[in-house]
């Protein structure tokens, strides 16, 4: 007699999704957190028509509006797709990249505390309080995230953090670590990067560190590696490191601020670079 074949079961079921769910499976995770992104632009998109619809679409807009936030809901929100995310982070599982900017300002020689103060280090997107807790005897850090899963992170929306009136407000480095892909208006994405550069102090030795998933960069329609570090270049950054494999799932690179040069124009529209079905979107555009 053939054995018996178990059930299957959706691969985002919202129950097995939910926070909280220590038994959620590398599928389903990855399944969360590609959903959860997907419904995520689909939103900025909708948001975007909205802003520029007048009269009887705006109804329609609504309505759909309304039917991906209940999608989002129904993947149990964004406590789901952090719980999803912070599966990524587990050691099991490759490890967080703050172990990439350690080992980055290690070779910079900052892990040897010097007269001045410490430096002051913004991590946007933080899943938990404790990935720099290794280095605070020689980095004051600072996390925030939209959704605080900890009375230690600020929780705050990076995008409409004010920007610093003095230096003592500003940063000596910034991680903007798997935070860029998470915004889903490619203006905005462009805005982060903007921001980053502004909370930074306006010397060559404040850094930032970015990661994205590797097909932002390496299978994108509208976006390649040096198209991606041309932009970055043209906010005002100069790349000191960078790191990532071919099999790999995310690229990770560290800049150095310098003046901003000005924006390119050619940063400030979408432009297919790369055609193909099995290509992405992702690009980010800078105003
Ligand atoms: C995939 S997790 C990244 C976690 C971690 N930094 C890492 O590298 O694994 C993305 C996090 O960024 C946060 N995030 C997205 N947009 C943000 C924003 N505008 N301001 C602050 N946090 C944001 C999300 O809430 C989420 O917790």
């Amino acid at each position: 007699m053939p054995a018996k074949r178990p059930r299957k079961r959706p691969i985002a079921s919202s129950a097995s999704a939910k926070a909280g769910s220590a038994t959620i499976s590398h599928k389903v995770a990855q399944a969360t957190i590609s959903s959860y992104h997907t419904l995520l632009k689909q939103r900025s998109a909708l948001r975007r028509q909205l802003s520029k619809a007048a009269g009887t679409a705006d109804i329609d807009l609504q309505t759909r509006l309304g039917k991906i936030d209940a999608q989002l809901e129904s993947l149990g929100g964004i406590e789901a797709y952090q719980h999803a995310s912070s599966l990524g982070q587990s050691s099991q599982r490759g490890g967080d990249t703050s172990r990439v900017l350690i080992s980055w300002l290690n070779q910079l020689g900052l892990n040897t505390p010097g007269p001045s103060a410490k430096p002051r280090m913004l991590e946007i997107g933080a899943l938990t309080p404790d990935n720099y807790q290794s280095c605070s005897s020689w980095i004051e850090n600072s996390p925030m995230d939209l959704n605080s899963r900890h009375p230690d992170i600020l929780e705050q929306d990076f995008l409409q953090r004010p920007i610093p009136a003095t230096e003592q407000d500003q940063f000596d480095i910034i991680s903007c670590s798997l935070v860029l892909n998470f915004v889903g208006d490619p203006a905005d994405r462009g805005r982060m990067l903007k921001l980053c550069h502004a909370h930074l102090r306006s010397r060559p030795s404040s850094l930032l560190f970015i990661t994205l998933p590797l097909p932002c960069v390496a299978n994108s329609r509208y976006m390649t590696h040096d198209h991606f570090k041309r932009l970055v270049g043209s906010i005002g950054f100069t790349l000191v490191e960078e790191q990532w494999r071919e099999s790999g799932k995310v690229a990770c690179w560290l800049w150095r601020w310098r003046e901003d040069s000005g924006i390119l124009p050619e940063f400030r529209s979408k432009k297919l670079l790369n055609d193909g079905k099995k290509r992405n979107n992702f690009t980010i555009l800078v105003e």
